[in-house]
């Protein structure tokens, strides 16, 4: 069963469609990255799973039911952009009160707490907390009940490098016992080895999803080589116009050295040309990253997109 399943999905707030024909779905034992500048509709779509609106268009189910009914949203943990909390309250308060309106056992509020790191501030009052302890404490509360749908906003807010490797460790962890993740983000440095799957919303739309080789198929982005001559660098060059064939490639000098864009599909032919030719003494290959994929996506005008401040 899925944890979630969206069937093109759209949502209207007033006269605004901010949601259009989302289809996107998430299996058990995945993690899923959210990915869209301000405003894209990412938080739009986490409303929908939890059931908070309903759609104004499509269909949608959560763990194999109805999202918003109570037997579906038990095995929900959520994770909001900016948690707030009573700050009279300890750490260990504030979560016990939350297991009992959850349903949850509240043995293990320590244990939790001690997982996201709070062991040694469980019992100090919440208005002591700095930002990332809030933020940690608020991961406790959406980790109550061991959820098998766990949806993240912007997790890593507030979070030292440290604290965010540890929460990453965790995410794993779970994700192999089973639970389905969902991580927004307009953070993507990092993030790409925690995540198994990538969606990219843009303008309400979903611009690309898969894992990372299957989105570097989808964008079609030049691969680029750096090359090291054997002799010098315009033999070098010389070599790579006839091995590219009339295909277009842009090359750039630098240092004694050559870098090449090249289209993904002639990446290997020019490589046999140039390893025939001898000119070459070594090289590099870059693919486009998680983020030059996630920039392509969203368009140069990128910045028009983010309504916000980043
Ligand atoms: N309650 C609301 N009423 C009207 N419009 C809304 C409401 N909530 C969000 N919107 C609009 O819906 C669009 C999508 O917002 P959403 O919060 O889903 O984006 P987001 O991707 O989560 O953005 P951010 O990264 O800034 O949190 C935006 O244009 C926003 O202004």
């Amino acid at each position: 069963m899925n944890c979630f399943e969206l069937d093109t999905i759209s949502h209207r707030y007033d006269r605004e469609t901010v949601l259009q024909d989302v289809t996107l779905q998430l299996e058990p034992g995945e993690i899923l990255g959210l990915f869209g500048h301000n405003g894209a509709g990412k938080t739009t779509t986490i409303k929908l799973i939890l059931g908070l609106m309903t759609p104004s268009a499509g269909r949608l189910s959560v763990l194999g039911g109805e999202a918003g009914d109570p037997r579906v949203s038990q095995h929900i943990g959520y994770l909001p952009e900016n948690v707030m909390f009573y700050p009279q309250l300890t750490g260990r308060e504030i979560l016990a009160h939350f297991a009992r309106l959850k349903g949850a056992s509240p043995a293990q509020v320590p244990e939790l707490l001690s997982q996201v790191g709070l062991a040694d501030a469980m019992d100090a009052r919440t208005r002591t907390y700095s930002k990332g302890m809030r933020q940690r404490l608020g991961l406790a509360q959406a980790l109550l009940g061991k959820p098998r749908l766990l949806m993240l906003d912007e997790p890593t807010v507030g979070l030292d490098p440290v604290a965010t490797a540890d929460l990453y460790r965790l995410l794993r962890q779970l994700r192999d016992e089973g639970t389905g993740i969902v991580l927004c983000s307009h953070v993507l440095p990092g993030v790409e080895p925690y995540i198994d799957r990538a969606a990219i919303l843009t303008s309400g739309a979903l611009k690309a999803v898969g894992d990372l080789p299957s989105l570097r198929r989808q964008a079609d982005m030049p691969v680029t080589l750096d090359l090291t001559p054997a002799g010098d660098v315009e033999a070098l060059e010389t070599a790579v116009n006839s091995a590219t064939r009339g295909h277009e490639v842009v090359v750039r000098q630098g240092d004694g050295r050559l870098t090449v864009e090249v289209a993904p599909q002639q990446k290997m032919s020019l490589l046999q040309g140039l390893m025939a030719s001898g000119a070459i003494a070594d090289l590099s290959i870059h693919q486009p990253s998680l983020e030059d994929i996630y920039v392509h996506f969203i368009g140069d005008g990128g910045l028009a997109h983010r309504g916000g401040a980043q």
